[in-house]
């Protein structure tokens, strides 16, 4: 985004050569990226100001959300979306170059619950001998692997982190369904937009609902809302509010800018139903090339 060598520090959830990693460097690459742990850590350093903007997973195509993400947003922090970013996500078979000769006999598969389940079916049907074991993302798993060259493992991965790390791919592309893309968000403690220049399509708003009590018609209401002045949704899923069984939050994205004045006329109609809103903000979306 800049030319100026660190000028701007970016949280993500590491360590180097994850699939956020990648989404991170294509839009940030001259900033001084700080690799976390989990995805809570991420959100914390920039709510926190040890950073500029944190990056986090948000949602893939095969697997829907990462509750994580989406719930951390709701209960725990108050942040803007600055951006955010797409990444076309392809998954690998990785072992160790000690283990190459044998890698049809591997003992256990690691990588992060969200790439083991893309590749449910490919492992199901290829080592359904083999126990699965989850990692924080899929790069901790590549690194994992390759710290343990005496043990027949493999780690699901991209293609990066097999360079990183030092592993052999024994079989590329094992994702289940082609189509394999991730959202990530850029989170920040200000309402602010990366510069639209390199953006791709609409502006997009999302919003965080709580209805305001348990009635027939209450999420009609709302939608109506958003129906009648003609403001696209791309997005609505429930989240538990973690209060009582049948308790939600919505989140919806909307297709429109919060400046837009039928964006104003919606939240000042929403309020008046009784409605609590958490905006994250108005954003645009970043297509970062393939991981
Ligand atoms: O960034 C990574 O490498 C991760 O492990 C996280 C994550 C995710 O949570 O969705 C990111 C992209 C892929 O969809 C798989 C895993």
């Amino acid at each position: 985004m800049t030319n100026q060598q660190w000028e701007k520090r970016i949280a993500y959830l590491g360590p180097e050569a994850s699939f956020t990693y990648l989404a991170t460097k294509a839009i940030f690459s001259n900033e001084w990226l700080v690799p976390c742990a989990t995805i809570p850590e991420c959100i914390e350093a920039v709510a926190n100001d040890k950073v500029d903007f944190a990056v986090v997973p948000l949602e893939n195509a095969l697997e829907g959300s990462v509750p994580l993400t989406l719930d951390y947003l709701f209960h725990e922090a108050t942040l803007y979306v600055a951006g955010e970013l797409q990444l076309k996500i392809q998954q690998h078979l990785m072992v160790n170059k000690e283990q190459k000769a044998k890698w049809e006999e591997i003992k256990g598969v690691y990588s992060h619950p969200h790439a083991l389940a893309q590749c449910h079916k490919y492992l199901f049907y290829r080592f359904s001998h083999a126990p699965l074991h989850q990692t924080t993302s899929t790069s901790a798993a590549a690194k994992y692997v390759a710290e343990h060259p005496n043990e027949c493992i493999a780690a699901v991965a991209n293609a990066a982190a097999a360079t990183k790390y030092g592993l052999e791919i024994v079989q590329p592309n094992i994702h289940d369904f082609h189509f394999n893309h991730t959202r990530f968000f850029v989170l920040s403690k200000q309402n602010q937009r990366l510069p639209q220049e390199l953006a791709d399509g609409h502006a997009k708003t999302t919003l965080m609902i709580t209805l305001p009590i348990d009635r027939s018609g209450a999420l009609h209401q709302v939608l109506s809302v958003f129906a009648w002045r003609q403001l696209n949704l791309s997005k609505i899923e429930s989240r538990p509010l973690k209060t009582g069984l049948g308790d939600y939050f919505f989140m919806l994205d909307v297709l429109a800018d919060e400046h837009e004045p039928m964006m104003r006329g919606a939240m000042e109609e929403l309020a008046a139903l009784g409605c609590q809103v958490k905006s994250l903000g108005t954003y645009f979306t970043y297509l970062a090339s393939e991981g």
